[in-house]
């Protein structure tokens, strides 16, 4: 039988052994076959792929690479760094100083277009090999069932997902990323999330079938697709298509991904697009002043160009990039945290609200059984008894890659009491969902024939809510509302202890063959409760401690109960105040619910759907919010978030979707986090702070200048020449450090703030020009010299001084690093020196400028003091104590 070769690097369905050199298929095609059909199709079985077989087949399929994986191309990163707004901007003016034979103007534009996206594309070549080394510590992983050879048994275990080929045998629980386009085999209560592919919010069904119904190529019940992940249940599958084949490549090819805007677009692109409207703006502006105030033309162009093109912050791309880099990998290497994506990283310290799940983040997520009790309160070792059969059966029974830890805790307790869940015989089984907070098993009781036995337990709200009876003493009563409402309150008064509560009942039923679905769990009788304790994670109090002087508002959404999240939290030091239920605020969304949540501090009984509105509505209230949770029920709401933060052990669709991964599970870490992120937001705030108001005082007063004067303040080139020295000098930014300042409070860039300083400081800048302008004709009349020339260069000169004061006044923090110069001072003196020496050196002449008088360096220095002392005083009132 000779085997169908794929395409390499495809991954497509290799033909059957059998088969015709045609018969590839993806997903789809062989979603009509039966399991038995297609699995002989793909050379595979239930048992799995030997491993030399899956070697084989990954050498010739190549990697299942998801698709936000893939690295860009050099080519593909310049071209993208072209398409970059400020470089289109630039582009254009280039081209229009080209039309009208403004050939240096146009070079050097070019030139600064090149040299920017060289920078850009190999800074971000360089970040993206820094992310790639960072998410590779984060690797997915899949559970895969192969054979060491032919006759061995399979043997489930886990490989990165890269790895995986078609024919695989692939298992799945809850939080697990669905890793390549699979059919399954098996399903227990599965459902996946598949918002990525359909945009459907809701967890969708999935299950086996033997005869595949025929839907088209809708949304096939025995198909899960890549980029899905399981939001309940368990199931197997067999993979049918992996990387470049699968119906997640596809989509992403067509769509591409997009994300929610986050503070950090809303920030730092804000700024952008109402820079480039300036820009745009600016050369009709100037042409038709010319033209009004002096008569000029079009010959005024290329000085129209040049204004724009000083007025852009062509490194900003540059920088931006360079200083999260460097945040990034400086956090990754001491802070224990992996930031996944860099803009998260200026999210993270800008986060004004950061909203926590309870378990496994506040505390240890290793419950211990406490006691057991029934109905009325007694010790009763029963009711333990009968919540680990259904822990033992649940987790048996699901297959469920990964057990929870509350069914640990409990198999522990009754293992040691002698209790044997194998005693009964395992019929069927719901595993536990956060939606429904409970999870049920069908056994077997020894001896009780043609009887089915539903063993349910779960969050004592739900579990009543279909009991029709509770047993006490070996006697059942009727559970009425008064009854149930009794209960409820003795529940809560065990969680204000700090215990987490499972309720446990169970129900005969006549033995049947079909299928057990949620529908079934009523009519139970209530056995009693399980008490557990779940001890607070040791670092947590100090953490809360120090986001709260950071000015981060702490905000606990549990699916838990309010008694149990309020005592964790006055344990930790943190005033619950009203405990809210998600119930309770059901009805409200937007302004209202944000409005709701926000006097709150926790938010108790929430649905993973109930996180995510909750996030969003504090997100659409304007508040930078973060979310940290490890659990499957955390998903939407890390996704909903400015910046999810899950910690590295957490379930693997969390991992995948958070931003930010913290090497441990410990909440100290996010306090490194914000602090980093503040140190990186803090050096492009002085970068574009400094950048803007010395670019926009430039083009005011050569605006003005270009009015009052008979010739053109500056030439073309050497605005341009100017800009070139700026663009140089401010990379310092990408190496500099606050000072410790920055801390005190979130740092959102907004861009509104941000305009009306730097007109101010704008403004400044055009009066020491101004001055510079009077001491000049000071100087020229005294000396009885003149001409463009010695105008230009003293232009020239000034800017430069000027530019290197507004550095080093405009930043915050110390000006040394070990006691030698930091980047900005250096850059600083590096721009005073050129700006005092290049019109004196042989190249001035070659750009049109010529010496000034001595005597107008003396009264430089006093317009300089002057100017100094007035960004000092302005910078008082504008930036108070960033010292
Ligand atoms: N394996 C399980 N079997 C039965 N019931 C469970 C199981 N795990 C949790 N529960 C119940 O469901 C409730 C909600 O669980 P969920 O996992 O949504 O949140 P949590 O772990 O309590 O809190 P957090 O949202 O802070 O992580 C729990 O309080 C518990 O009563």
């Amino acid at each position: 039988m000779a085997e169908t070769d794929a395409a390499p690097g495809t991954g497509r369905l290799p033909g059957p052994r059998e088969a015709p050199a045609e018969v590839t298929a993806g997903a789809a095609d062989g979603a009509a076959l039966t399991p038995l059909q297609l699995m002989r199709r793909l050379a595979s079985g239930p048992r799995g792929l030997t491993e030399a077989e899956a070697d084989t087949r990954l050498a010739r399929d190549g990697e299942n690479t998801v698709p936000a994986w893939y690295t860009p191309t050099w080519p593909r990163r310049f071209l993208r760094s072209l398409r970059d707004p400020f470089t289109a901007v630039l582009l254009c003016l280039g081209l229009v100083s080209a039309a009208v034979a403004s050939w240096g103007t146009a070079c050097v534009i070019t030139v600064l277009v090149g040299v920017s996206c060289v920078l850009r594309s190999s800074g971000e070549a360089h970040a993206g090999r820094a992310m790639a080394a960072l998410r590779e510590m984060v690797a997915t992983t899949a559970t895969v069932q192969r054979r060491p050879d032919d006759d061995a048994a399979p043997r489930a275990r886990e490989i990165p997902v890269e790895e995986l080929v078609v024919g695989d045998v692939v298992r799945l629980g809850p939080g697990d990323l669905v890793p390549a386009d699979l059919r399954l085999l098996r399903a227990s209560g599965l459902t996946v999330h598949q918002a990525t592919l359909t945009g459907e919010s809701t967890p969708v069904a999935k299950y086996a079938v033997d005869d595949p119904p025929d839907v088209g190529d809708a949304d096939p019940p025995h198909l899960c697709f890549q980029g899905s992940s399981v939001a309940s249940g368990s199931g197997t599958g067999l993979v049918v298509a992996t990387g470049a084949d699968t119906r997640f490549a596809a989509a992403y090819r067509a769509l591409g991904r997009r994300r929610a805007e986050t503070a950090f677009d809303r920030s730092v692109h804000g700024i952008a697009w109402t820079l480039i409207r300036f820009m745009l703006l600016t050369p009709p502006l100037v042409l038709m002043a010319n033209a009004a105030v002096r008569g000029r033309g079009l010959e005024t162009l290329p000085f129209a160009v040049a204004v724009a093109v000083g007025l852009t912050p062509e490194m900003l791309p540059v920088v931006v990039t360079a200083t999260l880099a460097r945040g990034a990998a400086r956090l990754a290497a001491t802070g224990g945290v992996i930031v996944k994506r860099l803009p998260a990283l200026h999210d993270l310290g800008a986060m004004q609200v950061l909203c926590l799940d309870k378990t496994g983040t506040l505390t240890q997520d290793r419950p211990v059984v406490e006691r057991s009790v029934d109905a009325r309160g007694r010790p009763d070792p029963g009711v333990l008894r009968w919540a680990a059969v259904g822990s033992f059966w649940t987790l048996e029974l699901a297959e469920l890659p990964a057990p929870d830890t509350l069914d640990e805790a409990v198999l522990a307790a009754a293992d040691e009491a002698g209790a044997d869940p194998l005693a009964h015989d395992g019929v069927a089984a719901l595993p536990f969902d956060p939606v429904r907070r409970l999870a049920a098993a069908v056994v077997r009781r020894p001896g009780a024939l043609g009887v089915h036995t539903l063993v349910v337990k779960g969050a004592a709200e739900d579990v009543l809510a279909r009991c029709a009876r509770a047993r006490s003493d070996g006697a059942d009563t009727a559970l009425d509302d008064a009854e149930r409402a009794r209960l409820l309150d003795t529940v809560a008064r065990e969680t204000d202890e700090g215990l987490r509560l499972l309720a446990v009942a169970v129900a005969d039923r006549p033995a049947r063959t079909g299928e057990y679905r949620e529908c079934d769990l009523r009519g139970l009788t209530l056995l009693g409760f399980v008490a557990l304790r779940d001890a607070l994670a040791p670092t947590a109090a100090d953490a809360l401690g120090v986001l709260a002087r950071r000015g981060v508002r702490v905000k606990i959404l549990t699916g838990d109960h309010p008694g149990t999240a309020a005592r964790a939290c006055r344990d930790l030091g943190l005033d619950p105040g009203e405990v809210l239920t998600a119930g309770a605020l059901a009805q409200l969304d937007g302004p209202a619910l944000a409005a709701a949540v926000d006097g709150a501090t926790v938010v108790a009984r929430c649905a993973p759907a109930d996180k995510a509105r909750i996030v969003a509505a504090l997100r659409g209230a304007g508040q930078v919010t973060g979310f940290l949770g490890d659990g499957v029920n955390d998903v939407p709401a890390l996704h909903a978030a400015d910046v999810g933060i899950t910690p590295r052990g957490a379930v693997t669709v969390a991992r995948e979707g958070a931003d930010v991964v913290l090497a441990e599970k410990d909440l100290t870490a996010i306090g490194r986090a914000v602090a980093a992120g503040r140190y990186s937001s803090g050096s492009l705030a002085a970068y574009l702070r400094i950048t803007l108001s010395s670019n926009l005082g430039n083009v005011l007063a050569m605006l003005g200048a270009g009015l009052l004067l008979s010739f053109l303040p500056m030439l073309p080139a050497q605005v341009l020449v100017q800009n070139l020295c700026f663009d140089a000098a401010q990379l310092a930014f990408a190496l500099d450090r606050p000072g410790d300042g920055v801390l005190r409070g979130p740092a959102a860039l907004r861009p509104r703030a941000f305009l009306r300083f730097i007109t101010v400081f704008g403004l400044i800048n055009a009066a020491a020009d101004v001055a510079t302008f009077a001491a000049l004709a000071v100087a020229l009349h005294t000396a009885g010299a003149g001409g463009e020339e010695v105008f230009h260069a003293a232009w020239f000169t000034e800017n430069l001084f000027t530019q290197a004061l507004v550095m080093l006044l405009l930043r915050a923090g110390h000006l040394t690093v070990r006691g030698r110069p930091g980047p900005v001072p250096c850059a600083a003196a590096a721009l005073a020196v050129i700006g005092l020496l290049l019109p004196l050196s042989p190249l001035g002449p070659a750009l049109g400028l010529a010496a000034p008088p001595p005597l107008y360096y003396a009264l430089l220095a006093a317009v300089l003091a002057l100017y100094g002392t007035a960004l000092a005083a302005a910078r008082r009132r504008y930036l108070p104590g960033t010292r």
